[in-house]
């Protein structure tokens, strides 16, 4: 029997409905989103243009308020930013460009007081481990797309919270980096095992990366479906061809594409 702290639900977002108030009246983002997500699984979301997948992941972040329903992280609700709990990685990696790549990733530890040499052990390790090793002391602007994204990749775990919620954090990036960062991001994640929520628009990606993928509706985004990705790890670039991969893209693209 597993203990009892290991059944308990590391994410919960209970009865989410949001609105947001516009010039024009209200728009129906998302209704009625209920979700358990168990500790350590990569979960991705993903659903049709604006169906919300970007507004109920800066709930869980507790960047936005929803209108009703609650998100609770390890028990205890999110009502606001809470960097020791829960790490966010954007689309664009939000370096601070006067600081180096190595002060970007040890940022979050000084704000939390962390003592220097500590926090630099900790970035410089992470930075290597997103394949930076030697270009530790390049500013944003010395560093490609992709190198800046594995910034802010390293930045995230640096923060060490249980859990990292990514919104399309390659979305910029070519096929090939977009490729190999994601092996680089489950390499991490396999040593670090945080609990992910990645909000994608490739569903060949989410189908590689995730445990399980949610399916959003179109507006007001609801649960569609909750696919688990029965694929052995660790994942290789050969599975990608397989039927088995293929049927499971298939699935989820056949019930998005229902919505357009
Ligand atoms: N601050 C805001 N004010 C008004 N409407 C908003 C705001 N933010 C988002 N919306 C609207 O809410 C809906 C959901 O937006 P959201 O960005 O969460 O969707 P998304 O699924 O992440 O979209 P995409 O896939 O295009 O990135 C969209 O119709 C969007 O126009």
């Amino acid at each position: 029997m597993p203990a009892p702290e290991a059944q308990r639900p590391e994410i919960e977002v209970r009865g989410i409905t949001h609105r947001y108030e516009t010039g024009r009246g209200q728009i129906l983002a998302l209704r009625d989103i209920n979700l358990s997500i168990a500790p350590g699984r990569f979960v991705g979301l993903v659903g049709p243009s604006g169906c919300g997948k970007s507004s109920l992941l800066m709930m869980m972040a507790g960047l936005v308020r929803p209108s009703e329903g609650q998100v609770s992280v390890r028990g205890a609700p999110v009502t606001g930013p809470a960097p020791e709990r829960i790490g966010v990685v954007f689309q664009e990696a939000s370096l601070l460009p006067w600081r180096t790549a190595l002060e970007n990733v040890a940022f979050p530890l000084k704000l939390r007081g962390v003592p220097r040499a500590e926090r630099e052990a900790r970035a410089e390790q992470l930075l290597h481990l997103v394949g930076l090793k030697g270009f530790e002391n390049r500013h944003p602007h010395e560093l490609s797309g992709g190198m800046k994204q594995r910034v802010a990749i390293a930045r995230g775990f640096c923060q060490d919270p249980p859990v990292l919620l990514m919104d399309e954090p390659f979305a910029a990036l070519d096929e090939q980096t977009r490729m190999t960062l994601g092996d680089e991001l489950l390499r991490i994640w396999d040593q670090y095992r945080k609990t992910v929520v990645f909000v994608t628009h490739g569903l060949t990606e989410a189908v590689y990366l995730c445990d399980e993928v949610v399916v959003l509706s179109g507006r007001p985004g609801e649960v569609l479906a909750r696919i688990e990705i029965d694929l052995p790890r660790p994942r290789t670039w050969e599975m990608m061809a397989t039927e088995h991969f293929g049927r499971l893209r298939e699935q989820i693209w056949s019930l998005i594409r229902r919505q357009s």
